[in-house]
């Protein structure tokens, strides 16, 4: 592995534990950012931030965030493998960055750029949410952006990379609320020439795929389903499966994709966004979330495709998406009113497509 590509380039190193101890404090719960299924997260700080930050003028603290995996698990030791390997070969302006590893005896840990404004998650749905941090046009950049990070993978790194994780937790903000997909942990390199692999199924329960969790098959479509419900999120504030009652759930494109063929996008709009959000991109967004997120994969457009549509650059491809035959005659039901949040956001690991398919019958 190549640790410098160019002289500007930022690059990553090998952290000693002891480094690790002494940037964030002994691991302190004070710094500590959150948790996640393979480990917790920790804020830290490195002293002379230019030895592996270019960007930094020598002398100057760089704010950092370390993982530190729970290493008595295999699945553990192989997120940790598959994320060092994968990030160490992907540098693009929308993918969070690897600042190094550290791998000493039982200890395994990843350190990445801190991310001041932390995940899409906590502003939508989370402890940020009251502050209404994200108006219209951050929405937008964060839309496109991943948008953007995601297309990198798909279509630019060598081989291919799928995230197969692709959700509002992993789309983490940085100080001017530019997004950072994050969290390779299960993505898979797609050997040249394949179009997919078959795999057990990991990922998030509301984001799958339906041809990934019923047949276990990944591919780049698969992504591309999870983005449509993370943009449908963006868009309507809503999470992407609400608890109707102790027995009904209801998915996010159940909900609005008949309010869209309705045409009552306002009733889409998140509403913390008070009205003010564009009319022609709230109906970019919507369309393209609820065409990204079809049942059939081949419906679906390339992450390229929808970088493209997002920034309204493709009149044409949109006006044939509005024109799908997905958008015609689904009546709203009215009588859904609004959807307990039920809170809930399971990970899904390791399962047989089979057993997801049968727990899928929500
Ligand atoms: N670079 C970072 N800067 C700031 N916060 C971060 C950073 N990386 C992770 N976090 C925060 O740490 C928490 C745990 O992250 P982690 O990726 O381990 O799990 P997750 O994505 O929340 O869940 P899961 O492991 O189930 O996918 C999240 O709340 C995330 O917002």
């Amino acid at each position: 592995m190549r640790k410098e590509k160019g002289k500007k380039q930022p690059t990553w190193r090998v952290f000693s534990l002891k480094e690790l101890h002494a940037a964030t404090n002994n691991f302190n719960y004070d710094n500590k950012l959150g948790e996640g299924a393979f480990g917790s997260v920790y804020w830290g700080q490195l002293w002379d931030g230019s030895q592996i930050n270019q960007l930094l003028p020598y002398g100057d603290y760089l704010q950092i965030a370390v993982k530190r995996l729970k290493v008595w698990s295999d699945k553990a030791e192989m997120e940790f493998s598959v994320e060092v390997e994968i990030l160490a070969r992907v540098r693009h302006k929308n993918l969070l960055s690897l600042r190094g590893y550290c791998a000493e005896g039982q200890e395994r840990l990843i350190v990445y750029d801190y991310m001041p404004n932390l995940s899409l998650l906590s502003h939508l749905h989370g402890h940020h949410s009251a502050e209404c941090l994200l108006d219209w046009n951050r929405r937008m950049n964060i839309a496109i952006g991943s948008a953007e990070g995601i297309a990198y993978l798909h279509h630019h790194a060598t081989p291919h990379i799928i995230h197969r994780d692709i959700k509002a937790s992993n789309v983490l903000l940085d100080a001017d609320f530019k997004a950072q997909v994050a969290d390779f942990g299960f993505a898979k390199l797609i050997p040249d020439g394949a179009t997919h692999v078959t795999t057990t199924v990991k990922g998030t329960l509301g984001y799958l795929a339906p041809e990934y969790a019923m047949l276990g098959k990944a591919s780049e479509s698969c992504d591309v389903y999870s983005f449509g419900i993370l943009l449908l999120e963006l868009a309507t504030g809503k999470r992407p499966l609400e608890k109707l009652s102790s027995s009904m759930k209801r998915t996010i494109t159940n909900w609005a994709l008949p309010l869209a063929c309705e045409g009552r996008l306002s009733e889409l709009a998140d509403p913390q966004l008070n009205g003010k959000y564009e009319d022609v991109e709230l109906k970019r967004v919507v369309f393209v979330a609820l065409i990204c997120a079809h049942s059939r994969p081949e419906k679906r457009p390339t992450m390229l495709e929808v970088v493209e549509l997002l920034k309204g650059d493709s009149k044409e491809k949109f006006a044939v998406i509005e024109n799908d035959e997905l958008f015609k005659s689904q009546p709203a039901n009215d009588n859904d009113g609004p959807a307990a949040d039920d809170g809930s956001d399971f990970i899904w690991e390791e399962r047989e497509p089979k057993q997801v398919a049968k727990e899928l019958q929500v």
